[in-house]
């Protein structure tokens, strides 16, 4: 049977990942630096998927295992014998999970010359690139020249909102029925792996664009601004029409970045962003404005959902008046929970905005978007 080592069995990693490599025909061994997940996965070797939809069917996942993050040698040993590698972990945690793949990479080397890749879904650009540079930091010069042969870092796109748990099963997982898996296929190893779902193109860049710019560009203007109204879910902000307005805005002004860029059809991408709004209209998945709005220091960085393209649509002369005002709100999006929400807000209260948006944002003051923020946050 085929193997595949997932890192992080979280929401995405079970509710998605887990869930298509398992109908894939692969065995499933999970990573995670959960004790009890880890446990109670290896326990019942099995979980169970519902759809958010009515009627809410489901469907079980079985055969999976489970080990821990924090044993690097075992990690690495599953890794030198597995025939695929894919993470759902969250873009920050890659750096630490670099060193037990570099380890398994080294020890596989070793003992075949078995291609393998490593697919990062993370919502980040370049998200397995970034994993493989942090890999062969860990890796010695002959490793990385056999890496550079055998192991694979595909980029991938990955899409399906999976809402925080709130079931008393600690395993089963809440999951939209829409999915989307991208993967560039020109940075796989080897034979592209057959998996029902993932789908292969040529180039990945316009698709994460699509997906990073579109999907979570609108996500965080209902949460920052569903947030600052005082709004728990997704669904509820959807139904403020001032936010609902200012998130069609600012899907209009990266829809028309994604247009002009990587030459979308305008009447596709109008189709993608109504999916996509039903999508977040969907009252059974209860999904917290608190997590979609979540470490907001990542979502406000430059190459990010609201800072990057509204950089680029200022650059191709499109007004970025809405996700100016959804910079502002993520600014003073102040969840006690979230510690980069609390960082943020301490370092503005010392130093004041002015500093502060440069700081977090990378945008000068001297640029015309810098005034439109600075003018939402001082308009308070
Ligand atoms: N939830 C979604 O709707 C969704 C959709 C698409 C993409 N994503 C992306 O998937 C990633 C995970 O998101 P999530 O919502 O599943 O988060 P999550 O917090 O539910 O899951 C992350 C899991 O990673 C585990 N983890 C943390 N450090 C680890 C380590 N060092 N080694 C192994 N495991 C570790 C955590 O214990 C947790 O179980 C993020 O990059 C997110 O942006 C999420
Ligand atoms: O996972 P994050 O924190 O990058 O973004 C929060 C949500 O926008 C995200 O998880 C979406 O639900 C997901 O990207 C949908 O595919």
């Amino acid at each position: 049977m085929l193997q595949a080592v997932h890192f992080g069995a979280g929401n995405i990693g079970r509710g998605f990942i887990g869930q298509l490599l398992h109908q894939a025909g692969y065995e499933v061994l999970f990573v995670d630096v959960n004790q009890e997940l880890v446990d109670e996965l290896n326990r019942r070797r099995s979980y169970e998927v519902e759809l958010a939809t009515e009627g809410a069917s489901s469907s079980v996942v079985d055969g999976v295992r489970a080990i821990s993050g924090r044993d690097v040698q075992v990690v690495a040993q599953a890794i030198a014998q597995a025939d695929l590698v894919t993470t759902a972990v969250g873009p920050h945690v890659l750096p630490h999970i670099a060193e037990a793949i570099a380890s398994g990479i080294s020890l596989r080397t070793k003992a075949s010359a078995e291609p393998l890749n490593i697919i990062a879904c993370e919502n980040m650009i370049g998200g397995s690139e970034h994993l493989k540079e942090h890999v062969y930091d860990f890796l010695g010069e002959a490793d990385r020249k056999l890496a550079d042969k055998q192991i694979g870092f595909p980029n991938a796109a990955v899409d399906r909102i999976v809402p925080i748990q709130q079931h008393d099963d600690k395993l089963r997982v809440t999951v939209e029925p829409f999915y989307e898996w991208v993967v560039d296929r020109s940075q796989v190893v080897g034979e592209a792996p057959a998996i029902n779902g993932i789908t292969y193109v040529a180039g990945i860049w316009p698709y994460i664009e699509r997906k990073l710019f579109t999907v979570n560009t609108g996500h965080a203007v209902l949460a920052y601004l569903g947030y600052l109204r005082g709004k728990s879910t997704i669904d509820e902000a959807m139904r403020d029409e001032s936010i609902l307005a200012a998130t069609r805005g600012a899907l209009s002004e990266t829809g028309a970045l994604l247009v002009q860029k990587h030459g979308f059809d305008a009447q596709t991408m109008a189709k993608y962003r109504e999916k996509i709004l039903e999508r977040f209209s969907n009252p059974l998945l209860s999904d917290q404005v608190t997590r979609v709005a979540r470490n907001p220091i990542r979502k406000l960085s430059p190459d990010d959902r609201l800072v990057g393209p509204a950089m680029q649509c200022a650059e191709k002369g499109i007004v970025p008046e809405n996700l100016a005002l959804a910079i502002a709100a993520a600014l003073r999006f102040d969840d006690p929970a979230d510690s980069e929400a609390q960082r943020i807000q301490a370092d503005a209260e010392q130093a004041g905005w002015e500093q502060i948006l440069p700081k977090y944002t990378g945008i000068p003051l001297t640029h015309p978007l810098a005034a439109m923020i600075l003018g939402h946050l001082e308009s308070r």
